[in-house]
């Protein structure tokens, strides 16, 4: 029998990974494949919150190159989140898991607001809650948010979905002598300046004493192997 060291947990969502091999957007065959590894530790029990990035739709600070102002830019960012939220409450219904989205902006014809008591009530009875908008706050990223309702909700730990599959040296994306640490301090992460994670987030999970695991959403069963103890990606911790 499979045991889950994890109660509770908040699976931070890359939107980058949501786009797989795609310049943009969303690829709805990724979609379904992270829904069913989701669906996987749902089967177990698990308690789970996501909060799902915008990348693949709109960087903030990269608009403000091309003239926006980084406030205007920001929202535009929490905005992609929702979007991103939505199509994965769908890919969830369509798999039978029962999802719920809570925006930290206010857009109630889409999706209801965030309020705390109501998102612990949908974990206990095993809804899967989506937190779109980030924080709801210009200057923030999905990082500082996941880190932020992983606090509120009380996770057991915060895991991280990306591309790649841990915290390297430095971006394995660009540098191919780049090695994985398996395990690492906050302190040792914030000073190294892994850029993996904002420094943010890092601090707010350091100080909460909430442990972090990131990983590769794409390498299959990973997520299950976190949940039941086992080593996959970078694990960090006080
Ligand atoms: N030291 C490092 N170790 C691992 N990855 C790193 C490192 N430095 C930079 N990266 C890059 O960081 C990326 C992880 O960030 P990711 O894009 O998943 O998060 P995000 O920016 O929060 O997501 P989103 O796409 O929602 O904006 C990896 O794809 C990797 O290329
Ligand atoms: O609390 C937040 C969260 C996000 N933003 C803006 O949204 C985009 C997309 O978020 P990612 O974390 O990069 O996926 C981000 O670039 C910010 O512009 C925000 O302002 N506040």
């Amino acid at each position: 029998m499979t045991t889950a060291v994890y109660k509770r947990i908040l699976l931070k969502l890359s939107g980058e990974a949501l786009m797989g091999e795609d310049k943009y957007g969303i690829n709805h065959a990724v979609m379904r494949r992270i829904v069913s590894e989701i669906e996987e530790i749902s089967n177990l029990g698990i308690e789970i919150a996501i909060v799902v990035g915008g990348g693949n739709i709109f960087r903030g600070m990269k608009s403000v190159n091309d003239g926006l102002e980084r406030v205007t830019a920001d929202y535009m960012g929490m905005l992609a989140t929702v979007m991103n939220a939505l199509a994965l409450q769908d890919a969830m219904k369509l798999a039978g898991l029962v999802p719920r989205i809570q925006s930290a902006l206010r857009i109630e014809q889409v999706v209801e607001p965030y309020i705390r008591g109501r998102a612990m009530r949908y974990l206990k009875d095993g809804k899967v809650v989506i937190f779109a908008a980030g924080t709801g706050n210009p200057f923030f990223t999905t990082d500082t948010a996941a880190a932020l309702r992983g606090m509120e909700m009380n996770v057991d730990i915060l895991l991280k979905a990306t591309k790649v599959d841990g915290i390297y040296t430095s971006d394995p994306k660009i540098d191919p002598e780049a090695t994985r640490f398996h395990k690492l301090t906050f302190d040792e992460a914030i000073a190294k300046n892994l850029q993996v994670m904002d420094a943010t987030a890092l601090t707010l999970c350091r100080d909460q004493k909430l442990p972090l695991n990131v990983f590769s959403i794409f390498k299959a069963g990973a997520l299950k192997r976190i949940i039941t103890g086992e080593d996959e990606g970078t694990l960090v911790t006080v």
